[in-house]
C-alpha cells in the first residue's frame, strides 16, 4: 500500500527528520531545504471534514489520489451533539463512501490511537493529519505532522505534499524514572524544558533508549507539538515494535555527527510527579507543591493518556476506593480496542464501582464541545495534553495536568493528590 520510504544516499550525516524526508527518488535533504515527499497516509478528523470536503470537491476539484491512503476519523464530537455536527458527520460519512476513502466512525475511538491500532502509522512513513497531535506518529518513527485543511486536501489529491525540512532538537532521557512517576511526568517536564514555543517548526528527537513502551512513547511524542514541535521522533529502542507488527528499517536511525540546533538531557531519576497549571503546558511544577486543591472534575481520557496501560494505572489507584463526594470523575477510553481490554480484564468494572463516569471512545471533552464540559469556577485536573484559557469549556475554568496516577488520586481525594497520600481512604484491597 505504499511506496519504498527508504532515503536517498547522504553525503553528510543526517537527523531522523532529515532522512525520513529524503525519500528515495528525491536528492537527500537537510534541515532549511524544502522537500516534496510522497505520502503515505493522509488523516481527516471529523471537525475539519468538511472544510475538507470543500477544498477538494470545490476548489480543486479532484478526488482522492489513493484513497487507501486517507483516513477520516470521526471522533472529536461524536456521537454528534448537536444537528449541524450530525449533519457533517453525514457528509463525511457519504464523501467516504462515494471515494473509497477508510472511514473510522462514532466509537472507534481518537484518530491517533487509531491509526496507531490499525497500522496506518509506521516506522520511516510519512503521515499527515489534520490535527496539530499527529506529532504522536514519531513514537513508531514515523514524520507526523499536523497541516490545515487546505495542505491536507492537496496531499489527498497529489499524493505528495511540500515541506521545508526542520532543524531538529536532541533530547536525551537518561536514567530511570522512580516508582510512581510516569512517561506524562517525562513529557511533562520536556515541554517545561523547552518552553511552549521553544521548539517552534522544529523536530524533536528523543533518544531514550530502550526505555518506554510503544504507548509511552506516544505519550511523549504526543506533547511535542506543546513546544510547537513540528514532528516528535522518539529514536525506536528495545521491543517497542516487536508485537506491533512492523520491522525498524535500518537506515531511519540519526547518523552518529548529526547537527543539532539546541541539546537537552533531562535525568529520568530526577523527576517527582509533575503538573501543568492553568494556562500553559510548560507551566510545569511538582503535584507535591499543589496538593489540596479542591477539584470538580477529573478526566482520564485523550490521545495523551487514553490507553490500556493509563486506565489500569487509574483502576489500580482506585481499586476499592471511591471517588470524593462532590468530584466527578469521567474517565474515556482513548479507542474501541482499548475499551474491549478494558472491560475483558476488569478495567472498566473497577472504575465503574469506584464511581467513575464512563464515555464513548473518542476525544471527550478535550478541546471543550461535549461529554463534560466546565463551568465557571471549576478546576478539573485532566490526563490530556492542553489547558489554554477556555479549552475544556468556560475560560474561568482552570485546567491542570498530569499523569493518570495523580488524575486517579485526585479523584479519590476531592484535592490534588498523590497515590502515596490515600493511605487514608483505603478500605480494602
Ligand atoms: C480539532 C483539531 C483540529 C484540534 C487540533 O488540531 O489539535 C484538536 O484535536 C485539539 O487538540 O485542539
Ligand atoms: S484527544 Fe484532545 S488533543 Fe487528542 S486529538 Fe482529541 S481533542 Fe485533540
Amino acid at each position: 500500500m505504499t511506496m519504498d520510504a527508504s532515503p536517498s544516499p547522504a553525503s553528510r550525516p543526517q537527523t531522523m527528520a532529515e532522512k525520513i524526508l529524503s525519500r528515495r527518488g528525491n536528492a537527500a535533504v537537510y534541515a532549511g531545504d524544502l522537500a516534496v515527499v510522497e505520502v503515505d497516509q493522509v488523516m481527516v478528523v471529523d471537525s475539519i471534514a468538511q472544510s475538507f470536503i470543500e477544498r477538494m470537491e470545490r476548489d480543486l476539484g479532484a478526488e482522492p489520489k489513493y484513497p487507501e491512503r486517507v483516513s477520516i476519523v470521526i471522533d472529536h464530537v461524536a456521537p454528534a451533539s448537536t444537528v449541524s455536527v450530525a449533519q457533517a458527520q453525514k457528509e463525511a460519512r457519504e464523501y467516504a463512501a462515494r471515494t473509497g476513502v477508510r472511514l473510522f466512525d462514532v466509537g472507534r475511538g481518537i484518530c491517533h490511537q487509531v491509526l496507531m491500532e490499525e497500522g496506518l502509522a509506521r516506522p520511516g512513513w510519512i503521515v499527515l493529519g489534520s490535527d496539530s497531535h499527529s506529532t504522536t506518529y514519531g513514537a513508531v518513527a514515523a514524520f507526523g505532522t499536523g497541516m490545515g485543511a487546505t495542505d491536507i486536501a492537496l496531499a489527498a489529491a497529489s499524493g505528495k505534499t511540500w515541506l521545508k525540512v526542520p532543524q531538529s532538537v536532541k533530547v536525551t532521557l537518561r536514567g530511570e524514572l522512580r516508582p510512581g512517576v510516569s512517561a506524562k511526568d517525562a513529557a511533562l517536564e520536556m515541554i517545561r524544558v523547552l518552553g511552549a514555543d521553544g521548539a517552534t517548526y522544529q523536530s524533536v528527537e528523543i533518544h531514550a533508549g530502550e526505555r518506554f513502551t510503544r504507548g509511552e512513547r506516544m505519550t511523549l511524542a504526543n506533547l511535542c507539538v506543546e513546544a510547537g514541535a513540528k514532528a516528535g521522533l522518539v529514536v525506536p529502542g528495545g521491543e517497542i515494535l516487536t508485537d506491533y507488527g512492523y520491522d525498524v528499517p535500518e537506515w531511519v536511525y540519526p547518523d552518529p555527527g548529526a547537527r543539532y540546533v539546541r541539546e537537552i538531557e533531562i535525568d529520568l531519576g530526577a523527576l517527582a510527579p509533575r503538573m501543568s497549571v492553568p494556562s500553559e503546558v510548560d507551566n510545569v511544577h511538582d503535584v507535591a507543591e499543589l496538593r489540596g486543591l479542591k477539584v470538580d472534575q477529573v478526566f482520564i481520557g485523550t490521545c495523551t493518556n487514553g490507553r490500556i496501560e493509563d486506565l489500569r494505572e487509574a483502576a489500580g489507584v482506585l481499586r476499592g476506593r471511591r471517588v470524593a463526594a462532590g468530584t466527578r470523575l469521567l474517565v474515556i477510553p482513548a479507542s474501541s480496542r482499548v475499551m474491549e481490554e478494558a472491560m475483558e480484564d476488569g478495567t472498566l468494572l473497577t472504575l465503574q464501582r469506584a464511581g467513575a463516569v464512563l464515555g464513548t471512545p473518542g476525544c471527550g471533552p478535550c478541546m471543550g464541545r461535549h461529554q463534560g464540559v466546565l463551568a465557571p469556577g471549576e478546576v478539573c485536573v485532566s490526563t490530556s495534553n492542553r489547558n489554554f484559557i477556555g479549552r475544556m469549556g468556560d475560560k474561568d475554568a482552570r485546567i491542570y495536568l498530569a499523569s493518570p496516577a495523580v488524575a486517579a488520586a485526585t479523584a479519590v481525594a476531592g484535592q490534588i493528590a498523590l497515590p502515596e497520600d490515600l493511605a487514608a481512604y483505603s478500605p480494602s484491597a
